[in-house]
């Protein structure tokens, strides 16, 4: 038996897809989108450093998987966003990579026909064009990083990252995150533990060097600086949220063990709304009030929130797709993100200034 049939006896397909940089000179950047993100990444780091005193709010789809109704979505946010901009910094959700529990669709850019056709290489050109034009829109994005090969393609469109649940415990996404060029956000794990994300933003602080891919598709040693500005994200898990205000001083405890800074996000999701969108404003509010009354460590807040509200299958015939409404994760619909935004934005206006110059400095 030779070597070569003894390797890949499981892959059936090799398919070559364009190269980071051919993907870039068929969708440039403008100089309109990189403001956009320059001026996101400014200000997300500036709230990690307490130097501005807004809290992020990051929101949008659980999944992008109609650009049409994403860019409608995007617009409307553009215009919410203008009008909280005193006290949350609005950052929106453009997922394209779909962590499963066990199975299904995995993303737009796995599947962008989503008919287990898997044009990778149209997903990560259609991707590209979707981040630009929600920055041209002016939207800073925030996206999950999954494949450690997509960064190459989308990361300069990319404000905000986040590390999921199911991932922060995986060295390939803790190197990946040392690299990145935006600040990181780390879910903690599905069992509700924060310790794997704590570890996850103690070894992305760090340089670390590994395989990877440059922009001529070259295989390479990446060497990577380290990223100082990853954080925790408490999402909820194990059957129980943990955005109450004793899980909250017990993480800030658990970071401070770790010396690391007391930067909190409270994702209103997931785990902590037992996925059961309506509940989204509820989290939502009560951490707004714990810090009306004095709470320093919530820097941000997700929502998943689309046009519509819910989710559906995917149907077989996809012109039975309801416009505007989640595939993945069910959402709150546009009318209530704007109430709870607003509500949001109303009862912090205040808080947050006299907050920032009160913060102790190091
Ligand atoms: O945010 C999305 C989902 O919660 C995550 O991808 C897991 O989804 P699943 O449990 O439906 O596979
Ligand atoms: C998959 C997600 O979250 P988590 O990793 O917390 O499950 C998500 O935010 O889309």
């Amino acid at each position: 038996m030779s070597g070569s049939q003894l390797a890949n006896t499981n892959v059936s397909l090799y398919a070559e897809v364009p190269t980071p940089d051919e993907i870039r000179l068929r969708c440039p950047m403008t100089a309109r989108a990189a403001e956009t993100v320059s001026a996101g990444r400014t200000v997300l780091e500036g709230i990690l450093d307490r130097a501005d005193h807004r809290l992020m709010v990051v929101v949008g789809p659980c999944s992008i998987h109609d650009p049409v109704a994403g860019l409608d979505y995007a617009r409307r946010l553009r215009h919410l966003a203008d009008e909280v901009s005193d006290t949350l910094y609005l950052v929106m959700r453009v997922y394209f990579e779909k962590p499963r529990t066990s199975v299904g669709w995995k993303g737009y850019i796995n599947d962008p026909r989503m008919d287990d056709s898997f044009h990778i290489e149209e997903g990560l050109e259609k991707s590209r064009s979707f981040l630009m034009q929600v920055a041209e829109i002016g939207l800073p994005a925030a996206t999950e990083a999954l494949d450690p090969i997509s960064p190459q393609y989308l990361g300069e469109l990319v404000s905000w990252t986040a590390i999921g649940a199911r991932t922060a415990e995986s060295q390939t996404h803790r190197e990946m995150s040392s690299g990145l060029s935006t600040p990181v956000g780390f879910k903690n794990g599905t069992d509700g533990s924060v310790d794997a994300a704590i570890n996850a933003m103690l070894s992305a602080s760090q340089p670390h060097s590994f395989l990877g891919i440059n922009e001529q598709g070259r295989i390479v040693v990446v060497r990577t600086r380290g990223n100082r500005y990853g954080h925790i994200v408490l999402r909820g898990g194990g059957a129980r949220p943990n955005y109450d205000t004793v899980s909250i001083l017990m993480t800030e405890q658990a970071l401070a063990k770790a010396k690391l800074a007391a930067n909190i996000v409270v994702d209103c999701s997931h785990g902590n709304s037992y996925k059961r969108p309506e509940l989204q404003p509820l989290v939502m509010s009560d951490c707004v009030n714990q810090i009306r009354l004095g709470n320093r460590s919530i820097v941000g807040l997700m929502l998943e929130s689309h046009i519509e509200g819910g989710n559906q299958p995917i149907p077989k015939d996809l012109s039975q797709l309801r416009y505007g409404c989640s595939v993945t994760d069910a959402c709150i619909d546009w009318a209530t993100t704007e109430r709870t935004i607003r509500a949001a934005r109303d009862v912090l206006k205040d808080v947050l200034p006299v907050r920032q110059k009160t913060e102790p400095r190091a």
